[in-house]
């Protein structure tokens, strides 16, 4: 597939970028794309709004797997794109109209130029939450074409176009998201005394809350505790009877991440007793570690030198991937790669350069036919 190709293909889908498990358009776009390909050694099925798409390799000794997720972010495009996003309040903001644009041009290829092993696509609904990897795991076609192994991507807004990045072992951090919801007893603005302010009693703990990663995590080991969405109150004249704090916990160690959990419950605990209200927790969803295995990694550093792309070895980062689940039961990699835009990953400007697409697919062909 072309540039223009893949421009047109990206920005199409850009257009239509929609949250876990509803991607019914882009599902529908997906599947009209792919049928429109030779079919002769192409086995497609659908799972919930995502897509499985086999592809029966010359030898067919191994099956090696790519996924790409394929949702939306709850954000308002502030590009001044032509293709701006036609959901209000959403957007492709995580490149994942890249990453599908780019699984949609390997298959092409694939189907021109048949591989020695099998394929198997995964385009994966939900990474941004609730999470799609772990229950495709279970699927069962995840069954019948397990993979031996497998990799994905990420576009890396800060890396230049050309280059791709990785590394051994840990890539990306355990995650989990936090609801939090305090209830206590609204009133006149004018009485606080007659009531128990949740707007005050939220923003008590967002506060504190950042004493958990400066004061009681080793700072040799590394958390992030990030509160992105405050709710709470109705008028600037009523005490807010209810809040509500979304938010989301990185952290490099497993056990690190129970700690920061525990630390978190005891000061829900504290508030409650310091602003007699009611405090309840929710963790969502918990994303397990991307962790690479050196072998793969290895190949991977290897024939990007004989692809003539850049390689650079990568350091940890606290983003989160469903993917590190595929990456606990299948051994494999992630990879960055290169996109070079000024605005960073989940940002209303995010600007990927398009061209970063034809290094991603010559980077991924070379992967399918040289894997060992
Ligand atoms: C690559 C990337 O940006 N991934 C997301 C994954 C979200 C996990 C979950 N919804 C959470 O917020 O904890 C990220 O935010 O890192």
């Amino acid at each position: 597939m072309n540039l223009q190709e893949m421009q047109q293909i990206r920005r199409e889908l850009h257009q239509i970028p929609e949250l876990g498990f509803q991607e019914f358009k882009t599902q529908q776009y997906l599947l009209r794309y792919i049928k429109s390909l030779p079919q002769d050694y192409l086995e497609i099925e659908t799972w919930k709004t995502g897509i499985f798409v086999r592809v029966q390799g010359k030898q067919g000794a191994k099956t090696i797997g790519y996924r790409t997720d394929i949702d939306g972010l709850p954000i308002t495009e502030e590009t001044d794109f032509s293709f701006q996003s036609q959901h209000e309040g959403q957007m492709h903001a995580c490149g994942h109209d890249f990453h599908m644009t780019i699984a949609l041009s390997m298959l092409k290829e694939l189907t021109k130029e048949r591989p020695s092993h099998n394929v198997l696509m995964i385009f994966q609904p939900a990474e941004e939450g609730p999470g799609g990897a772990f229950p495709m795991l279970q699927a069962e076609q995840m069954k019948k074409w397990r993979p031996d192994v497998i990799f994905a991507l990420h576009i890396a807004p800060e890396l230049p176009v050309g280059t791709v990045s990785s590394k051994d072992g840990l890539l990306f951090a355990n995650t989990s998201e936090l609801f939090i919801d305090f209830k206590g007893k609204g009133g006149h603005a004018a009485y606080p005394h007659h009531t128990k302010d949740m707007v005050v009693a939220a923003s008590a703990f967002v506060t504190e809350l950042q004493q958990i990663v400066a004061r009681m995590v080793d700072p040799i080991d590394s958390a992030v505790v990030t509160v992105g969405k405050i709710t709470g109150g109705t008028v600037q004249n009523i005490i807010a009877e209810h809040s509500r704090l979304e938010g989301t916990i990185r952290t490099l160690k497993a056990d690190t991440m129970d700690e920061v959990k525990t630390r978190i419950e005891k000061l829900v605990r504290a508030i409650e007793i310091r602003y007699d209200c009611k405090g309840m927790i929710d963790y969502g969803a918990n994303y397990y570690q991307v962790w690479n295995h050196a072998a793969y990694v290895h190949q991977f550093e290897v024939g990007m030198k004989e692809a003539g792309i850049t390689f650079k070895r990568a350091n940890q980062a606290m983003t989160g991937e469903d993917f590190g689940y595929m990456l606990k039961e299948i051994p494999g990699f992630m990879y960055w790669l290169g996109v070079d835009s000024p605005y960073g990953l989940h940002h209303a400007k995010l600007n990927p350069r398009e061209e970063a697409m034809e290094v991603a697919v010559k980077a991924n062909l070379h992967i399918l036919h040289n894997l060992k």
